[in-house]
């Protein structure tokens, strides 16, 4: 097993040992945020028929060559269709049929002229000047042509591609089936935040923010709870994890104290270990093993180093089983506004905002870095990645952070 190694050796290994979950269909709406499992072709043009987009008279352009305002062009209305209904007959010279927005261009008709730009007598109207054809006509296959690609395999499902589904005639979408991440919590000193503090005792807060992140990334939380500091009673717990999900994520008990027995229960388990520690800060106490397929992550229980890792190191991975194309977020160059004034021994990830000014992006620490900290984490929305040697930083610098995606509007 190898120890201490970059964050990208570790993202690379893992992504090799991962595939995106199997395919299912479900009803257009509940594809909201889902992943397309397959290109979707449309099987049909849109609009299906050319149509009118405006309420007016369908007629044959021709007629209207000579209109001019001191001599009007006459023609007889001989029907009125409806949208929702088809014209029974054919617009001949001469002729006009009155149609209402969203009605089928009749047979023999090549444009339509609006109500207001006539005068109706009876069962006829009075054109003034000429029309040109095709000018206010909807071209069927306008919008999307049948057999064309509306959208590709790995693409999220918005609320605008929900409705172009439901306009070709998609009615169950296929997707990629939630990936299932099951989060236990080892440590003999967590409680529910649902109990009453006892004396010694902490609550869980790594479980709740790690399911609420794999909530919003659109994927399936499966809670396994907490898990005393026991080597066989952890790997229980694990074994039944590895039942229940499609990847299973520890926090706490990977580090070198006496009760640091995550490590021990992969063993006991018969996991094969991949790695243990990152070389970076913080978040340096991570282990990764595989069993029968499925990766088991261990991450450190230090809740903002819990988080960062699973920002960096597991929603890579996540997102490749959601079946996402894209899985490594932005990084970019932003100016730092505040000095930071510890050197970096060891490569080190600060908890900053980037914001975006006048093409620029600038950003500042969001608080307190040191290990027990879990309230500069709220504002964060990017980590600034010091090098290891870096000395302090100093305001004005450029540097360089990576963009989390814990607000849906991102930062730009
Ligand atoms: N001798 C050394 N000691 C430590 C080292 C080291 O290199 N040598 N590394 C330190 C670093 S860095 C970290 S991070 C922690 C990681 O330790 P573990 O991953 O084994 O995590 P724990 O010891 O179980 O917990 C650390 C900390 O976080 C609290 N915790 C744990 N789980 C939760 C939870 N679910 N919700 C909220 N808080 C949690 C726990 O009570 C501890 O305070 O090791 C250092 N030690
Ligand atoms: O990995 Mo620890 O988080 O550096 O505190």
């Amino acid at each position: 097993m190898k120890t201490s190694i970059s964050l990208e050796e570790a993202q690379a290994t893992l992504l090799t040992l991962v595939r995106p979950v199997a395919q299912g269909q479900v009803p257009l709406l509940a594809a909201t945020g889902r992943v397309l499992g397959r290109d979707i072709q449309s099987g049909v043009n849109l609009p299906v028929f050319s149509k009118s987009p405006l309420d007016g008279y369908a007629l044959q352009a021709k007629d209207s060559e000579q209109a001019k305002p001191s001599q009007p062009v006459t023609l007889t209305v001989i029907e009125e269709v409806r949208a929702g209904y088809v014209p029974r007959n054919k617009v001949m010279a001469g002729t006009a049929i009155k149609v209402m927005t969203g009605a089928p261009v009749p047979e023999g008709a090549d444009e339509i002229v609006k109500f207001e730009d006539v005068t109706r007598e009876g069962n006829s109207i009075k054109l003034f000047s000429p029309v040109t054809p095709g000018k206010n006509v909807i071209r069927a296959g306008e919008d999307v042509i049948q057999g064309e690609t509306i959208a590709p395999g790995g693409m999220v499902v918005t609320p605008p591609l929900v409705g172009l589904l439901a306009a070709i005639g998609v009615a169950a979408v296929p997707v990629f089936e939630k990936v299932r991440i099951a989060i236990l919590s080892t440590g003999d000193e967590l409680l529910d935040p649902s109990r009453d503090l006892l004396p010694g005792k902490i609550y869980n807060s790594n479980l709740h923010s790690l399911g609420a992140y794999c909530l919003q990334l659109g994927t399936a939380p499966v809670d396994m709870g907490i898990v005393p500091d026991e080597t066989t009673a952890i790997a229980a717990r694990i074994s039944q994890a590895l039942q229940a999900s499609d990847l299973v994520i520890t926090t706490g008990g990977v580090s070198v104290g006496d009760y640091d027995v995550v490590p021990a229960a992969l063993t006991q388990l018969g996991a094969e270990l991949i790695f243990w520690k990152l070389d970076m800060k913080p978040g340096s106490p991570v282990i990764a093993a595989s069993y029968n397929n499925k990766l088991i992550i261990g991450l450190s229980g230090n809740p903002a180093a819990a988080l960062i890792t699973f920002d960096l190191l597991v929603v890579p991975l996540i997102k490749k089983m959601m079946g996402l194309e894209k899985q490594f977020p932005l990084k970019v160059s932003a100016i730092l506004t505040e000095n930071f004034n510890k050197s970096s021994q060891q490569r080190r990830f600060l908890r900053a905002r980037v914001q975006r000014d006048k093409a620029m992006n600038y950003v500042k620490l969001t608080g307190e870095q040191s290990n027990g900290v879990l309230k500069s984490m709220i504002d964060c929305n990017a980590l600034i990645d010091v090098p290891a040697g870096s000395g302090p930083l100093l305001a004005g610098q450029e540097v360089s952070a990576v963009v989390l995606g814990h607000e849906p509007g991102g930062f730009l």
